[in-house]
């Protein structure tokens, strides 16, 4: 049977109040809390680093679904990890050494996952796929919330899970960006089971947007 994972964005919600947000979406009904964490360089955007996710971790039990968009994100396995990160998304199109920062993100103890952006190819993280607990397939490009899904993208989803039953593989694929409870619905069908959600979770109350989420899968 499968299993799928409701993640809203912290990003989404206040950034003055992290650890209360963090607190209010686990009692919503949230199965991971996905942060986004961005560098400037990476996205044209800024966010937070390892220090907030540690500041964060005290006050939550959900999965902290680390989303890095940031150059060279070998660099911050350490800290994540020993901020309490349970899995770290890291960006093909941001190493040169894709291969060993996944290994380097399991060795230290985290699920390893792998993000491609809407204008790469799965055929760019083949060869990685045997390494990795997760597959996370952009649906907007990534940097900002509140952005309209990118249907063409799941076209990639359903590639990722052919690829996995033929070669029996066992990796969750999931969806960041523009996921609402419509675009959720398309999601799962071509083959999502876990669904990043940051501005439908925070355009009315995060308990009735995760139970409308939830409805649909
Ligand atoms: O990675 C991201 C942006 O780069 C966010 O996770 C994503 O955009 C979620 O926001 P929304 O649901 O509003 O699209
Ligand atoms: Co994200």
């Amino acid at each position: 049977m499968t299993d799928y994972y409701i993640a809203p964005s912290i990003l989404s919600g206040n950034f003055g109040k992290f650890t209360e947000e963090a607190i209010r979406l686990e009692a919503a009904g949230a199965d991971w809390l996905h942060i986004d964490i961005m560098d400037g360089h990476f996205v044209d955007n800024l966010t937070f680093g390892a220090g907030v996710v540690g500041a964060m971790r005290p006050y939550s039990k959900l999965f902290f679904d680390c989303h890095l968009m940031v150059e060279n994100p070998e660099n911050y396995v350490t800290a994540f990890a020993e901020a309490g990160a349970d899995s770290m998304s890291i960006h093909v199109e941001a190493t040169s050494h894709i291969h060993g920062a996944l290994q380097k993100i399991r060795a230290a103890g985290m699920k390893a996952s792998v993000v491609i952006n809407p204008g790469t190819p799965v055929s760019a993280i083949e060869p990685v796929l045997t390494l990795v607990d997760m597959v996370l397939v952009m649906t907007v490009n990534p940097g900002f919330g509140g952005q309209s899904f990118l249907t063409e993208c799941l076209e990639k989803v359903s590639d990722l899970a052919m690829f996995r039953k033929l070669r029996n593989l066992n990796f969750d694929i999931e969806v960041d960006g523009g996921i609402t409870d419509e675009t959720i619905a398309l999601a799962k069908q071509a083959g999502a089971n876990a669904f990043v959600a940051g501005s439908f979770t925070f355009s009315g109350e995060p308990a009735e947007q995760i139970r409308k989420l939830k409805a649909q899968l």
